[in-house]
């Protein structure tokens, strides 16, 4: 902003210096008396020299400064929109549509945000400066009447023109989503479904609809362009008008003898500055450059007022829960913005040590239990204990950690097979024992060598050297995390469909290696293959939103009832593909 002004300021001293120099020619060349030396006229074009040299390299300067602080100002955006979404460890305000909206105006859109506006601050600044000086030097040389009359012009106009601007603009943010839905098809074709949509044929199919999708969303703003461009030829028009009126002025005072040369060398030049420093644009992009910064001011309270955190309010050591058990009291749940409960009174105790499986339907609400478990949502109803406290008067922070989990969309971090593992636990990421145990316990030892870097092979093929995994190598990859958050202390281990991806040999490892792997943390298994869920020491069956069987599989079996149901019928499918293509329940065996 210092560089911007002091160019300003330059430049109104190179306007005054140059109607020195030029008023003072005549009396150098006639050598005139009274008149400038030759000395002091190479003085003045000295000075002139040198005030014009700095001030044409103001802008270079100021343009580096812009990019040192620009790649710091947008690194602080960044986390200043982020981290107040990641900060609380519930996740229902991160489906919360008015959170999301004022998240949504703290980003910006189409280059109006925060750093826009503060990029633009320094030459908003600069032009009114430059308007404010400019305007002295022509109320000073000539008449304060003809500086107002140009100052008031600039102003107004400056105004209206904003306002057609934002109009546009409010058009532009009022009508987001087929823009939404064009940027989605974009980034489908450009990065989320590049092979299905070659197999489909869709790639026509793609395109037209982008072009429809983008155009449907820029039409209005088209059309209120269009509207604007008659007022803005208008407002333009009338500037100028002003600005040749007070230029006409000056000349006519000059031709009359009123105004000496110098006057007239400087008040011109003076009137194109005023000219040139409306800036209807720049008031616009820091307006809502403020915007966005109130927004993004706002964010953090908006979180904190509609989704407070649970503050910890039991003075018990997480760090060694749970001793004896988690329980699930007469919990109900629906998510947030729905009228359906997943969960319906639900009793449920998951004991420490214990290997516990959970079967149900697509749907039956499985997955939603683990996100109570990990204290992700609280129940609507009821309550869950943690050795006999309630979760949500633990510290949730440290319930979390205490928590190791495959979860059925685990995270693919686009870095080294290392970093993916030890982000498990990652304040014991230099634990190389741990690590070369997971390893073997995991099956990822085996992919590991095949790799190009070993452990430190990046695990994205967009990357230099990067390469990208099988599925079931993946989920190897992601078994081994959670092992890794067991070894270094977790209490509760979760295995949302550990096998999904696996293929039959693995998937016997698996099951063969369950129990160790699961030894010593109270452990939660959600899997439909049964061969993973019959080694658990217990099984309950999850169906409309509650428990309804409870027992070991053998047990299970006995009673009949919707598990033994389930299981033959997998059972029969293994046995019939056994008899038709060879292996398949050796697993079921197993
Ligand atoms: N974020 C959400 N908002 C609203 N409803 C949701 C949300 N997540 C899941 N649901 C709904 O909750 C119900 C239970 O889903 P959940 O993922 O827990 O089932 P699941 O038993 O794990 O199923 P699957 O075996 O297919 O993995 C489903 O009807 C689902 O549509």
């Amino acid at each position: 902003m210092g560089l911007a002004v002091l160019g300003s300021v330059l430049g109104m001293a190179v306007t005054l210096l140059t109607g020195q120099v030029v008023g003072a020619v005549p009396g150098v060349i006639d050598d005139a008396p009274g008149a400038m030396s030759l000395t002091e006229f190479s003085w003045l074009l000295g000075a002139l020299l040198l005030v014009f040299v700095l001030e044409s390299l103001t802008p270079a300067i100021h343009q580096v400064a812009s990019l040192i602080m620009d790649a710091a100002l947008v690194r602080q955006i960044g986390t200043g929109i982020t981290e107040p979404l990641l900060r609380p460890r519930r996740v229902a305000h991160l489906e919360d549509t008015v959170v999301l909206d004022v998240q949504e105006r703290a980003k910006g859109k189409g280059g109006f945000h925060l750093a826009q506006g503060l990029g633009n601050l320094p030459w908003l600044l600069a032009s009114r400066v430059t308007l404010v000086g400019s305007a002295a030097i022509v109320g000073v040389m000539f008449s304060w009447p003809v500086a107002a009359m140009l100052v008031a012009v600039t102003l107004l106009l400056e105004w209206y023109g904003g306002r057609l601007i934002e109009r546009e603009i409010d058009v532009w943010w009022g009508n987001t989503e087929e823009q939404r839905r064009a940027d989605y098809l974009f980034d489908l074709g450009m990065r989320d479904a590049p092979k299905e949509l070659r197999v489909f044929g869709l790639h026509d199919w793609l395109v037209q609809r982008y072009v429809r999708e983008w155009t449907t969303g820029f039409r209005p703003v088209w059309n209120r362009r269009r509207k604007n461009v008659k007022w803005s030829i208008l407002t333009g028009g009338l500037h100028l008008a002003a600005n040749g009126l007070a230029i006409l002025l000056v000349g006519r005072a000059a031709l009359a003898g009123e105004l000496p040369l110098t006057e007239v060398a400087t008040t011109v030049p003076a009137i194109l500055a005023i000219g040139v420093s409306m800036n209807g644009y720049g008031v616009v992009q820091v307006r809502r450059g403020l915007s966005a910064y109130r927004a993004m001011e706002k964010l953090p309270g908006t979180i904190a007022e509609r989704h407070p955190e649970p503050v910890a309010t039991s003075r018990h050591r997480v760090e060694t829960m749970p001793a004896r058990e988690v329980r699930f009291e007469n919990v109900s749940f629906r998510y947030p913005g729905s009228d359906v409960d997943v969960l319906r009174d639900l009793d449920l105790t998951i004991r420490a040590h214990e290997a516990l499986a959970l079967v149900g339907v697509n749907g039956a609400g499985k997955s939603t239990l683990v996100k109570l478990l990990a204290g992700a949502y609280r129940p609507t109803e009821g309550r869950i204990t943690v050795d006999g406290v309630d979760l949500s008067e633990l510290d949730q922070a440290a319930w979390q950690r205490r928590i190791a989990a495959i979860v059925q969309d685990f995270l693919r971090f686009p870095l080294s097979v290392t970093d993916n593992v030890v982000f498990g636990a990652v304040e014991r990421a230099d634990d190389q024992v741990a690590l070369a145990k997971v390893a073997r316990e995991s099956g990822i030892d085996q992919v590991v060598r095949r790799l190009p870097a070993a452990w430190d092979t990046v695990l994205d093929k967009t990357f230099d050297g990067g390469v990208d995994l099988s599925g079931g190598e993946w989920q190897r990859v992601a078994l081994a995390r959670a092992l890794f958050a067991v070894h270094a202390g977790a209490g509760v281990l979760v295995l949302d469909e550990p096998a999904a991806a696996l293929d039959v040999r693995a998937e016997a490892e698996l099951v063969g290696r369950y129990l160790e792997l699961t030894s010593g943390v109270a452990s939660l298994i959600i899997s439909h293959r049964f061969s993973v869920v019959r080694n658990a020491d217990r099984i309950c069956v999850l169906a409309d939103g509650r428990i309804t069987e409870d027992g070991t599989h053998e047990q299970l079996l006995d009673k009949g009832g919707t598990y033994a149901t389930m299981f033959h019928l997998q059972a029969e499918r293994y046995v019939t593909s056994e008899a038709s293509d060879g292996p398949g329940s050796e697993v079921l065996d197993a």
